[in-house]
Order: structure tokens, then C-alpha cells, then sequence
């Protein structure tokens, strides 16, 4: 009986908007630690609710709820005595009245219990879960045969020939993402976390995003691991998808994001056994972006002194962080931890020697977030059960923190797959106040970041796609005089993920496009989650810039210091929406689709990496492609500085000399074009004879 109780809480926790179906079944079941069971709740709870209309008309035709007042009414627990006299039950109030207090638990209201219950009673294989004994089970037994004829008539007034035709549908793209739910397990533990992951992170429309994780792996081995298997690789991610159209086996490299793989949607994970190991992690690409953007000037310095270090420029431990001193970030809202880990991985290694801290305020929730860890494997990761608004920003011991995630609750708007359509909506005007509360909330943790003492750079990031949440908490930031003077500003576009071409709102940034430019913005057309990340930049000795024009118009008359964040715990978890207002959701997706997925639309780092952009074009040139128009437009600066450090180097042979070191992987990809020329030419001249 818990596990019904526990599923109409859930139903519940809906009704009152308290967080999304995901969100809310993997909370429950992080209460009781029971493996499988997030899979569970989340597998019954979206059954209810697509069957919910359906089972609300059931129990009003056979007047259950009326006739058996007592029986969806738990009786350890005091909403089961407002409940029972609610009902009309004496009897059952008074045992409610009696029961001790150290037995109270919350109880969901008999409506949701009943929905439950008569969804497992009517249309699950296994029927009720409840010894045959059981009161509740006997006495709905009776039932049974009413509640049978009233669906056999409402099936043929609703002209359906099965039970599934009385169901609310899913769009065919979510029903998909979540059939393997449940399914393939090879350890129990597995089936939530598929659940956790496979419903939403890693898969939009007919991607699905696989982050290499290089705490445990390397992309050169993955993509090695792939082809033994196998697998075809591809260069873009659009060949790889026109592919999966004739073969399953495909994937292609990200051309944004180094560590990132796209493969078809219709993979199964449970089925990759490097997903199953924590070497691969499924990882929406958007979801990738903070922590790139974050990092990439480090890794393209680290890459520089690594090169530098190769050709024998500077001694071999010379400039290396010393032990504890490398650089330090900290992830200011990080559970579940998708881009806590990436960073971790990003800069773990000698050469940067990083250190992640990570604040999780919910206690269910920093529970995952340390299983995700332990899962990657990022032991350079220090969680803390904390909430960051109550670290002091110029507490000595977080000194050394440079550069912070702040990628805070949102409206979780941007999650296609987030069934929000199963629910009714808030009216227009509560979604609103909501969005505006979120707002002032996201408002008051970028700000709280900004005050770290040693912060130098914040990427800021929401999967929202309301401009309050996204390009209007930018303005606010750059607003305030306070962050002005301390030096604070946009990051510009070539730092900011320079070659992604969907950037933010103009009019949201108050008509100037220099600051829409500096953010980006992703639509699931871009084959990611709707998204948005912007970063900001410390420079103390800079004057500090001006307030752009239409700041104050697009900020909301609301002090962002008179929050109370506590009152909006409950509403600011993860991934939780209020339905799109129905406007601007169609706005939002009728804007068109910029060419993401096109050839060629490799992320430049810094422009100041030769390294790294010579790594770019030396992938190019093995696989014997020139890059293609949209890189070649922003790289195009970034290739002639390259191009002239490569003309000005000593030729081989020379003291620190020669063409740069080759990495791994640009190894790799050379190696895989010789064999591939090798063939070729071994094929034709056998044609040729
Ligand atoms: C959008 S989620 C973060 C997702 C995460 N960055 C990831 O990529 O996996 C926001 C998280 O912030 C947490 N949170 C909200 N307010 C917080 C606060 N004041 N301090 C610490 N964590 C907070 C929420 O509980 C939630 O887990």
C-alpha cells in the first residue's frame, strides 16, 4: 500500500505544481533508497496521468468516492482525519485521532489514491499489487465489474477498440524517449538511473547526446571502442542522422564540444555498456555548454604551456599548478551534477590541476548528485550539502575560487520532453508570477556569485526559454552599479561559443545587439534542449563599462535583495514548468532554425590557442576536408594566427621545432585517414587490374 500512497503524493505534488513528473517521482524514491524504484514511480505515474480524465470518469459514473468515503483514506496520518471528517466518518476520524504522532506520514488525497489504485485494478498486466487478503484490495475487487462495464461503454461512446485509445496520447518523440524505462537492466541501480537520464538529458528529437567522460575515458578510445564494435563514424552530426536511416549503428563527433558524441535517438542506452560504466554519460549538448564556455580560456592556456612544455620551450614541471594550487571552481546549484562533472573532467590533469566545489541545497538531491560522482569518478570534486546564498563571499577558505557555475531552478521551459501536457496548466496570470519569482530568484544567486572575491568569470545558464529568466536577468546584472564597478561584463561572443549561431533576443537586451550577440541562446530545432548561457568577466583594471541602454526598462521593479528564496524552495526545483504561455511558446519556436548541425560549425576556443585551433584544422586536413563556410567565417582570424605562428616556427629538426605535437586524437584521426587511403588505394588499383 506505501508504494500507492506514495505515487498519489506524487500526483499530488503535480496538482500543486511543485516540480515535473521526473522531478518529482525520483524525489520520492530518493527518500526511500529503494533501487528501481524512481523507474517505477515514474513508469505508473505517467500511466495515471495519461489515464487520469479516463479514471476521474469512472469513479464519478460508479459513485466509488461517495460510496466508499473511508477506503482511499490512509489512516496512520493526519490528513486522514481532515480527510475522514471530510468524508462524513466518525468512526474513521476517531482511529485517525488515536494513531500516535511518531506514525504520521502525509497523505495523498483519496482522489489521487483512488487514481492509483484503479489505474493498477483496471489496466496494468499485474492487476493490483495488494495480498488478495488485503481490506482495500477486497473490497475494490467488488467494484471491479462496474468500473469494467462503465469502460467497456465509455469505449465504445468514444469510439476507441482499446483500452490505450481512452489514454491522453503522447507526441510520438516523447512516448519514445521514454519506452526503454524500466527495460534492459543490468543492475538494478541502472533502471533509475535510466530513468533520471533517459526521459530528457541526452536525447532531443533525433539525437541522442553522449558526453565522453575523460575522467575515465578518452574520446580517441571511445571512438576506437565505437568502431570495433561496429559502429560508423561520421564527421557532422547531419551525415551521421541521414545515415541512421539505413543503419543503427552511427555517430559522429560534436562540432562544438570536444568531448561530445551524437548518436540516433533510437539507441538504447541500456544496452551500451559504456554507459553502463560511468565512461560514457548522457548529456544534453546544451547542458554541456556552461562548463565549456566556463573552461575553454584555461584548457587553450593549459594547451598552450602543454605545447610549449613538448617543444621543449619551457622546463618540464615549470608552470605547472603546485599541489592544491590549480585552478578552482565552484558550481554554485549543482545536483544532479551534469555539468559539475564536466568540469571535473575538464580540468583534472597536471596541467590544470582543478578542483571543483559543488552546493546542492536539497538533501535528495545532493544524495544524486554524490552517486553521479562516484559514478564519474570526480574525485577532484568536494559536494557540499549547503546553500550557496548562505556561503560568505569573502570567506577566506573560498578565496581562491575563480570561476563559478550558476545555473540555477528554472522554469525548465526548454525541456520539449517534459510532459507537461499530462497536467492542466496554471491560469496565464499565476505562470507569470512564477516566472517573475524565478526570475528575482535567479537574479539574486548570479549576483551572490558575482560577489566572490576572487571570481573572475560566471557563466550564467537556465533551460528556460522565457526572456525573464534568461536575457533580462543579464540586464539586471549589468544594471547594478555595484557589479559595474566592480568590473564586471559580458564575456563577447568569440569566448562565448563563437561559431553556434542562435544568439539572444535584441529587444530582450533592450535593442543592443553587441550584448544580445555575447549570449547564447539553443531551440530544440538546434537539436539540443531549449537553452541559455551567458558569461560574465572580471576585469579589475578596465574602467568599468557603462549601463546599457534599456537596462533599467528591461529590469523588473523588483529588488532582487527582498527574495525570499526559502519560500520559493519548493516551486524552483529542476526542470520544473508552468506550461508555456501560448504565445510565446509559438513565438519561440516559429523564430527559424539557424544551420547547427550544418558541416563546419566548429567551436573556435580562444582565438589567442594556436594549439587548439591547429588541432581544428589538422582534424580538417587528415580527413582531407577544407573547413566549411560558417567556421571558416569566425575562424577565419583565428586560422591566419595559426597560419602565421606555423609559417614563423623553426622547420624540423630545430631546437623546439617542427609542425605542433599532434594530439591524441588528432593522431588518431590521422592514422584512421591513412588506413582509409591505403584502402582506397588498394581497392582501385585492384580495379584497375
Ligand atoms: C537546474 S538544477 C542544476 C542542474 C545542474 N547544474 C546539472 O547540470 O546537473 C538547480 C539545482 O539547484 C539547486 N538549488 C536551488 N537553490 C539553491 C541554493 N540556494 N543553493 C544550492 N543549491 C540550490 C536545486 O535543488 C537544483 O538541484
Amino acid at each position: 500500500m506505501d508504494f500507492y500512497h506514495r505515487a498519489g503524493l506524487i500526483l499530488d505534488a503535480l496538482d500543486n505544481k511543485k516540480g515535473s513528473v521526473k522531478g518529482l517521482c525520483m524525489a520520492e524514491a530518493n527518500k526511500g533508497r529503494k533501487v528501481g524504484e524512481g523507474a517505477r514511480f515514474l513508469k505508473v505515474v505517467i500511466e495515471c496521468l495519461k489515464y487520469r480524465p479516463h479514471i476521474q470518469h469512472l469513479l464519478a459514473a460508479t459513485k466509488l468516492l461517495a460510496q466508499e468515503p473511508t477506503l482511499f483514506v490512509p489512516p496512520s496520518s493526519t490528513a486522514s482525519v481532515t480527510n475522514a471528517l471530510k468524508s462524513g466518518s466518525a468512526a474513521s476520524a476517531n482511529k485517525a485521532l488515536k494513531t500516535p504522532k511518531k506514525h504520521v506520514k502525509a497523505a495523498p488525497t483519496p482522489d489521487s489514491l483512488a487514481t492509483v489504485m484503479l489505474h493498477d485494478l483496471l489496466f496494468a498486466k499485474r492487476g493490483l499489487t495488494l495480498p488478495k487478503e488485503h481490506k482495500v484490495r477486497k473490497k475494490l475487487e467488488k467494484y471491479k465489474s462496474a468500473l469494467e462495464k462503465e469502460n467497456e461503454r465509455e469505449k465504445r461512446r468514444r469510439k476507441v477498440g482499446t483500452n490505450e485509445g481512452l489514454q491522453i496520447p503522447l507526441p510520438d518523440k516523447v512516448a519514445s524517449s521514454l519506452e526503454g524505462i524500466g527495460k534492459g537492466k543490468k543492475r538494478a541501480h541502472d533502471v533509475d538511473r535510466f530513468a533520471e537520464e533517459g526521459g530528457s538529458e541526452g536525447i532531443i528529437g533525433e539525437i541522442r547526446w553522449m558526453r565522453v567522460n575523460t575522467l575515465r575515458w578518452s574520446v580517441e578510445a571511445a571512438v576506437e571502442w565505437f568502431e570495433k564494435g561496429g559502429w560508423e563514424m561520421f564527421e557532422e552530426v547531419e551525415e551521421m542522422l541521414a545515415a541512421a536511416q539505413s543503419k543503427p549503428k552511427v555517430f559522429a563527433l560534436d562540432a562544438h564540444i570536444e568531448p561530445l558524441l551524437a548518436l540516433p535517438a533510437a539507441v538504447s542506452l541500456p544496452t551500451i555498456s559504456a554507459y553502463q560504466d560511468g565512461r560514457l554519460l548522457a548529456q544534453d549538448k546544451a547542458s554541456c555548454m556552461p562548463a565549456w564556455v566556463l573552461l575553454t580560456p584555461a584548457l587553450a592556456d593549459a594547451e598552450d604551456r602543454a605545447a610549449a612544455r613538448a617543444a621543449g620551450e619551457i622546463g618540464p614541471d615549470e608552470d605547472l599548478p603546485k599541489r592544491g594550487k590549480g585552478l578552482r571552481v565552484l558550481d554554485a546549484t549543482a545536483a544532479p551534477g551534469n555539468k559539475t562533472t564536466m568540469a571535473a573532467a575538464l580540468i583534472a590533469g597536471d596541467e590544470i590541476n582543478g578542483k571543483v566545489t559543488a552546493c546542492e541545497r536539497d538533501q535528495g538531491r545532493f544524495k544524486v548528485l554524490k552517486d553521479m560522482l562516484k559514478r564519474a569518478d570526480a574525485k577532484n570534486v568536494q559536494p557540499m550539502n549547503v546553500d550557496f546564498l548562505s556561503l560568505k563571499p569573502d570567506d577566506p577558505k573560498l578565496k581562491n575560487v575563480t570561476h563559478l557555475l550558476v545555473d540555477p531552478s528554472c522554469s525548465g521551459s526548454g525541456i520539449p520532453s517534459r510532459l507537461d501536457h499530462l497536467i492542466p496548466s496554471a491560469p496565464e496570470a499565476e505562470q507569470l508570477a512564477r516566472i517573475k519569482a524565478l526570475s528575482n530568484f535567479q537574479m539574486a544567486i548570479v549576483s551572490h556569485a558575482l560577489r566572490f572575491s576572487g571570481a573572475v568569470r560566471v557563466v550564467y545558464s537556465t533551460c528556460s526559454i522565457w526572456e525573464q529568466e534568461d536575457e533580462r536577468v543579464v540586464m539586471r546584472v549589468l544594471a547594478k552599479k555595484e557589479f559595474r564597478d566592480m568590473g564586471w561584463r559580458l564575456a563577447p561572443r568569440d569566448e562565448v561559443m563563437p561559431t553556434w549561431e542562435r544568439r539572444g533576443r535584441v529587444a530582450a537586451c533592450g535593442g543592443d545587439e553587441t550584448i544580445a550577440d555575447s549570449v547564447v541562446r539553443c531551440l530544440p530545432e538546434d537539436g539540443t534542449n531549449g537553452f541559455f548561457v551567458a558569461c560574465f568577466v572580471k576585469d579589475e583594471n578596465a574602467p568599468p563599462i557603462e549601463a546599457p541602454a534599456g537596462a533599467d526598462e528591461a529590469a523588473p521593479a523588483v529588488d532582487d535583495e527582498a527574495i525570499d528564496v526559502d519560500a520559493l524552495a519548493v516551486e524552483v526545483e529542476e526542470g520544473e514548468a508552468p506550461a508555456a504561455p501560448a504565445a510565446a511558446a509559438a513565438a519561440a519556436s516559429a523564430k527559424s532554425a539557424p544551420a547547427q548541425l550544418k558541416k563546419g560549425g566548429k567551436q573556435g576556443r580562444k582565438a589567442k590557442s594556436g594549439a587548439t585551433m591547429a588541432a581544428r584544422n589538422a582534424k580538417s586536413e587528415v580527413l582531407g576536408r577544407a573547413p566549411a563556410p560558417p567556421a571558416a567565417q569566425v575562424a577565419a582570424a583565428a586560422a591566419a594566427v595559426v597560419a602565421k605562428e606555423a609559417d614563423a616556427a623553426p622547420k624540423e629538426g630545430g631546437a623546439g621545432s617542427g609542425p605542433k605535437k599532434l594530439s591524441k586524437k588528432q593522431l588518431y584521426l590521422a592514422k584512421k585517414e591513412e588506413m582509409k587511403r591505403k584502402k582506397e588505394a588498394a581497392a582501385t588499383s585492384g580495379a584497375d587490374e
